[in-house]
C-alpha cells in the first residue's frame, strides 16, 4: 500500500453561508469565536446557535444580524433537522462527541472546535480584499502561524487589489465569442503579475 505522506490533504471549498444552514452548539467563548469567524466572511450567514447559557456578546451580535437565530436550550439530536453544517463548541466533551456522532449518522459535515479528531473540516484563517478571498490552513499544525500569515497577507496585498479584479471582470465580460481567444487575451493581460515577481 502507498504511504500517505505527512502533508496537507485538505480540499478547500468556499461555502455560500447565506444559502446553507449552519448550527453552532455552545454559546460561550469558543461559540463566539466560531460565530465571529463565520460572520467575518458573510454578515448574512444563516446561523442557528443552541446553548442553555448564551453570552452577552453573542446576544449583542445577534441583535444586529437577522440571519442569526439563538435558541436557549440543551442540545438534542433533533436539533440537526434541516442543518447542513454543524460546529460543536460546548465545554463538555461528551456533548461535543454526541454532536459529532449524530452528524456522522445523518451525513452532516461536522467540526468540533479545537478537537481535530472530531472534525470533517477545519475552519481556516481568511484574508479578504473585496472579491478576493484567500483561505489558509496549516493542517491543524499551528493556528497561530495561520493567524500571523493572515496578518502578513492583509498587509502586503495592495488596497487596489479589488480594482484589478473588477477591471479583469469587465474585460472578461467584453471578450465575447471564441473561448480560446478569450483565454489567450486574459493570460496575456495577467502575465505581468508573474513576470514582475520573477524580476525581483
Ligand atoms: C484558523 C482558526 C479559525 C477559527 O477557529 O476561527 C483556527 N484556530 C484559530 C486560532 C487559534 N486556535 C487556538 C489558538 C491558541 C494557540 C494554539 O493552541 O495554537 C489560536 C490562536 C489565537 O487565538 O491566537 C487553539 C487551538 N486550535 C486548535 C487546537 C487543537 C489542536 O491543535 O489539537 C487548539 C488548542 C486547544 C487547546 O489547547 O485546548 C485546532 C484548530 N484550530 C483551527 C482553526 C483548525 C486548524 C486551522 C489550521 O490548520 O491552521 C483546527 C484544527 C480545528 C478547528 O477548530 O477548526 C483561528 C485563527 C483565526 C485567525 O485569527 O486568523
Ligand atoms: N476558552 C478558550 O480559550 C478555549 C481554548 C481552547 C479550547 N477550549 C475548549 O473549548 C470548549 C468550550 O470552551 P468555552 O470557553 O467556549 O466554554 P464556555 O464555558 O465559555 O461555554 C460553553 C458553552 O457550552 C454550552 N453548553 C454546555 N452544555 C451544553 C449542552 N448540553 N448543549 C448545548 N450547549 C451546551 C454552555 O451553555 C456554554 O454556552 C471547552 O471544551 C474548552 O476546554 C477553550
Amino acid at each position: 500500500m502507498l504511504n500517505r505522506s505527512e502533508e496537507n490533504h485538505l480540499f478547500p471549498v468556499f461555502l455560500k453561508l447565506d444559502k446553507i444552514q449552519t448550527l453552532i452548539v455552545g454559546g460561550g467563548y469558543v461559540g463566539l469565536e466560531k460565530l465571529g469567524a463565520l460572520l467575518k466572511n458573510d454578515e448574512e450567514a444563516n446561523v442557528k446557535l443552541i446553548a442553555p447559557v448564551i453570552s452577552q456578546e453573542i446576544y449583542c451580535i445577534a441583535a444586529s444580524h437577522p440571519s442569526i437565530k439563538l435558541v436557549l436550550k440543551k442540545y438534542a439530536t433533533s436539533d440537526l433537522a434541516g442543518i447542513n453544517l454543524v460546529i460543536g463548541a460546548t465545554n463538555f466533551y461528551e456533548v461535543n462527541k454526541q454532536v459529532y456522532s449524530d452528524a456522522k449518522a445523518l451525513g452532516i459535515l461536522v467540526n468540533v472546535a479545537d478537537t481535530p479528531e472530531l472534525c470533517d473540516f477545519y475552519l481556516g484563517s481568511t484574508v479578504k480584499k473585496g472579491n478576493l478571498k484567500i483561505g489558509i490552513s496549516t493542517n491543524g499544525k499551528s493556528p497561530t502561524f495561520a493567524k500571523r500569515l493572515r496578518a502578513i497577507l492583509e498587509e502586503v496585498l495592495p488596497d487596489h487589489t479589488d480594482d484589478i479584479l473588477q477591471n479583469l471582470a469587465e474585460i472578461r465580460k467584453a471578450l465575447k465569442g471564441d473561448f480560446e481567444k478569450k483565454m489567450e487575451v486574459l493570460n496575456e493581460i495577467t502575465a505581468s503579475f508573474v513576470h514582475d515577481k520573477n524580476k525581483n
